[in-house]
């Protein structure tokens, strides 16, 4: 089984507007809802996939439709209800710019005691789980340590743990070694202290965290792909031209394919050209919405892959 947290789910609105003008009235040329957060997205993808997922986190009482979104698709959930909501995530999406820009709230104020029941949740899937997923932001009240406190109590050679977080939650969490990270640039550069302007720098420094003890450093950048660096080798890898239609969820997709990968016990190889083929279908659909195998088999065979380093 694969087990997915997202501390902090949010519901999307995308809000599709042409040439957005900030401080005037734009009108909405359409709009949709998605059950969001981190976690939450990567269990969509995988459970396309046919993989057994369950998706755990904390859920306010405005959010049954999240619940109720993950259960339709067959996702099993085990959430921890707690007293205040759940975030909206708003995002606005400027088609004539190709441009979409976040607003993600910080979440709501979660308790001590709640706090307790999702860790201890998590203790008990993380037993008869292979890969346990860990992503997102924090909400309040919970500690930036929280990652880091999960991974110290469960990790064993048996279970996998992905973390994909930022900030303090990503640099404490680190601190423990979990088997896969995935920063982006920005997070990664956030993680080291200062600005890394080319690929040499960023392949220097996700290979330090690499002989660090973590064995899998995926960094993403966006349309320009992304490096995976493992102990097989340094992987360079090219994105497949596309329309884009909106690039959330594009970062869970791509953990979602290594989640996979790790789980079936795939090849390296095979587990980045999936990774960056979900995430690939994932930006040419608007929205928060995951990829599908069908799509990822059309597109797999497009992604451009070089070991630049063994
Ligand atoms: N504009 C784009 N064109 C093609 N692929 C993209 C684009 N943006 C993202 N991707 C794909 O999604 C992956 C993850 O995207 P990224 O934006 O780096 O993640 P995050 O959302 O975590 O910052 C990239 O490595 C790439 O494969
Ligand atoms: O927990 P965070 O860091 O605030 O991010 C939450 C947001 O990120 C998403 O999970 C999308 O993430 P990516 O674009 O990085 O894949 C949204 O669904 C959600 O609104």
């Amino acid at each position: 089984m694969i087990t997915t947290v997202t501390a902090n789910p949010a519901i999307d609105r995308t809000i599709i507007v042409e040439d957005l003008k900030i401080g005037y009235v734009n009108r909405v040329i359409r709009s949709r809802v998605d059950a969001g957060g981190k976690g939450i997205n990567v269990a969509k993808n995988l459970k396309n996939f046919g993989d057994d997922v369950i998706a755990l986190g904390f859920i306010g009482p405005n959010a049954k439709y999240i619940i109720d979104c993950l259960e339709d698709e067959g996702i099993k959930t085990d959430f921890v209800k707690i007293k205040n909501e759940t975030r909206t995530n708003i995002k606005i999406s400027d088609i004539s710019r190709m441009e979409v820009t976040d607003l993600n709230e910080y979440g709501p104020y979660v308790s001590e005691e709640e706090i307790e029941l999702l860790k201890k949740s998590i203790f008990k899937y993380a037993k008869e789980s292979k890969v346990l997923v860990l992503s997102g932001s924090l909400p309040q009240g919970v500690p930036k340590t929280f990652y880091k406190d999960i991974i110290r109590e469960v990790k064993s050679g048996d279970l996998k743990i992905i973390l994909d977080a930022d900030k303090e939650a990503l640099l404490y969490g680190i601190e423990e070694k979990p088997y896969m990270i995935k920063p982006n640039v920005q997070e990664l550069e956030d993680v080291v202290g200062k600005k890394l302007e080319s690929l040499e720098e960023v392949i220097e420094e996700g290979k330090k965290l690499k002989d660090s003890g973590i064995e899998i450093v995926a960094i993403s950048m966006g349309g320009r792909g992304s490096v995976v660096i493992t102990k097989e080798g340094i992987y360079r890898v090219m994105p497949v031209k596309v329309e884009v239609k909106g690039t959330v969820g594009a970062g869970d997709a791509f953990v979602a394919g290594f989640a996979h990968g790790i789980y079936k016990g795939l090849p390296i190889e095979e587990t980045i050209k999936i990774a960056a083929a979900l995430s690939t279908s994932v930006v040419m659909k608007e929205g928060t919405r995951a990829g599908t195998l069908e799509e990822v088999n059309i597109l797999k065979d497009k992604i451009g892959i070089e070991r630049i380093e063994r």
